[in-house]
């Protein structure tokens, strides 16, 4: 049962964030709002996810449980304690924006799951889950069933009765969760004949050094949210929900820009100091939702809406990439450090001239620059949306840092964006000779719930 202190899903505006694409919620902090000094009157509980929600906003109790009282929150009591407290508290203090933003987990119009065209967030968490050995279709239907209700409460800032009270300060801070589903998931399921092709073996590519731990799985998650501890918790949560049912198979973290680190929203940095990103197709071009998310007419028709995940942890040999000069990597890129401008001039979002060469005749954009070589236009018009986190996990033996890039890219078809790009990258991309692809991963993403459903319902129960 809920314990409802507050309405939360009437506690105010919401306005579109220009930054995250998310909402904000007046009154819980966008623009440093104050709260309204009357909560609005409480909901009923909704049967199903919101009954298992403490109603009791995060956001109401910002201030108001201090230290000592959230230290002493266990399981299972968490609720009850800290709705006393916040019916007691006229005045919260209202959240920062970062803390606000909402991501739904469904939109009305959207067949999309959130987390594909979602701005990136400052905390990633990547995990992969094999299911039991006695796993069923039912039981692996139950277990999305009951992840999709743990996700959607927690991205609208729900706390859930029996909580570890982790992220009980913090609103949803734009957390999202993504579900998808590997190559083996269908056969454990029994459902092998609705397996789309688009999920068949990446190739092998010459650089790969993949350990197969840490590669592929039934299920995978992609968690991201701008606040490191909503999403430990969020993982938290789900991963529990998964107890009897599935259990981890590998987990990777990273991390991107915190909001509000530079002066103005601009595109991502990775850890070898590029700005990464650029060339991404953009929700606006006309041809975005064909080339990345499955169309109408896909012959498995619960995947229309969906997108296929790959993803890729990249080691970066930064010992090796921060003794080049700033020109030697700039060459090696194709663009700029400081600002992203292509090599032959203007600002980051002005056009690569390919074509153009310099007093030497030779191009200016080398011939294997990275941006070059992995341009639709060098590979048959194939793109592909780039969404990664950067990973630092401490020290190898060698000394070399431990740290690349965990590449998540979406695309509608796998075989002609991400193998096509990189079978032309592992030919001869000048930036190739400083990563190592160390595990790999491709997931089919199905499109969003439906309201009452859950994300796979479709193919589970179709
Ligand atoms: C197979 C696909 C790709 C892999 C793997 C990949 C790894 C990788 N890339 C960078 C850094 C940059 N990539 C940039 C552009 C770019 N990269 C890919 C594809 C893969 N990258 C594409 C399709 C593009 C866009 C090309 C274009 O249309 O211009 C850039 C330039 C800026 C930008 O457009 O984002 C950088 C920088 C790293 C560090 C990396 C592995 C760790
Ligand atoms: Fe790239």
């Amino acid at each position: 049962m809920s314990k409802q202190t507050s309405g939360k899903k009437a506690t105010g505006k919401r306005t579109p964030d220009a930054r995250t694409g998310g909402t904000r919620t007046g009154g819980r902090g966008g623009g440093r709002v104050p709260a309204p000094a009357t909560e609005p009157a409480a909901t009923p509980a909704d049967a199903g996810g919101a009954s298992r929600a403490a109603e009791v906003s995060r956001r109401r109790l910002l201030g108001t449980v201090g230290a000592a009282g959230a230290a002493g929150l266990v399981a299972g009591g968490a609720g009850g304690a800290l709705a006393a407290h916040a019916a007691q508290d006229p005045a919260p203090t209202a959240l920062t924006s970062i803390g606000a933003t909402e991501v739904a987990f469904r939109k009305t119009h959207a067949t999309h799951q959130a987390g594909i065209t979602t701005p990136l967030q400052a905390t990633g968490h990547l995990v992969a889950f094999d299911l039991a050995p006695d796993a069923d279709r039912k039981s692996a239907a139950a277990l999305l069933r009951r992840w999709s209700r743990t996700a959607e409460e927690l991205m609208a800032g729900r706390v859930p009765d029996a909580d570890t009270g982790v992220a009980l300060d913090a609103g949803p801070s734009s957390l999202t969760v993504t579900f998808g589903l590997g190559h083996s998931f269908f056969g454990r399921t029994g459902l092998t004949k609705r397996r789309p092709v688009q999920l068949d073996p990446l190739p092998d590519f010459s650089a790969d050094a993949l350990d197969p731990q840490r590669s592929n799985g039934d299920l995978w998650i992609q968690i991201g949210a701008d606040d490191a501890l909503v999403a430990f918790h969020a993982l938290r949560a789900l991963q529990k929900d998964a107890a009897g049912s599935a259990r981890l198979r590998w987990q990777m973290n990273g991390f991107n820009r915190t909001p509000g680190a530079t002066a103005r929203p601009m595109t991502a940095r990775n850890l070898m100091g590029q700005i990464d990103g650029t060339n991404n197709p953009k929700p606006s071009d006309q041809d975005f939702d064909e080339r990345i998310f499955v169309g109408r007419d896909a012959e498995q028709a619960w995947m229309r809406g969906g997108s296929y995940a790959v993803v890729r942890r990249i080691r970066m040999l930064l010992d090796d990439w921060e003794k080049r000069s700033r020109h030697e990597q700039e060459k090696v890129i194709g663009r700029r450090k400081a600002n992203g401008a292509p090599l032959t001039g203007g600002s980051e979002t002005t056009p690569m001239r390919l074509d153009a060469t310099g007093s030497d005749g030779l191009p200016v954009i080398p011939a294997n620059a990275h941006a070059r070589i992995a341009a639709p236009a060098s590979n048959q018009g194939a793109a592909l949306l780039r969404r990664p986190f950067s990973y630092h996990d401490g020290f190898r033996e060698d000394g070399a840092p431990d740290a690349g890039l965990l590449f998540v890219c979406w695309q509608a078809d796998p075989l002609r964006a991400f193998t096509q790009i990189q079978r032309k990258l592992d030919r001869g991309d000048a930036l190739s000779p400083f990563l190592r692809h160390e595990a790999s991963g491709l997931f089919a993403v199905p499109p969003a719930a439906e309201p009452g459903g859950y994300v796979g319902r479709p193919l589970l129960e179709g």
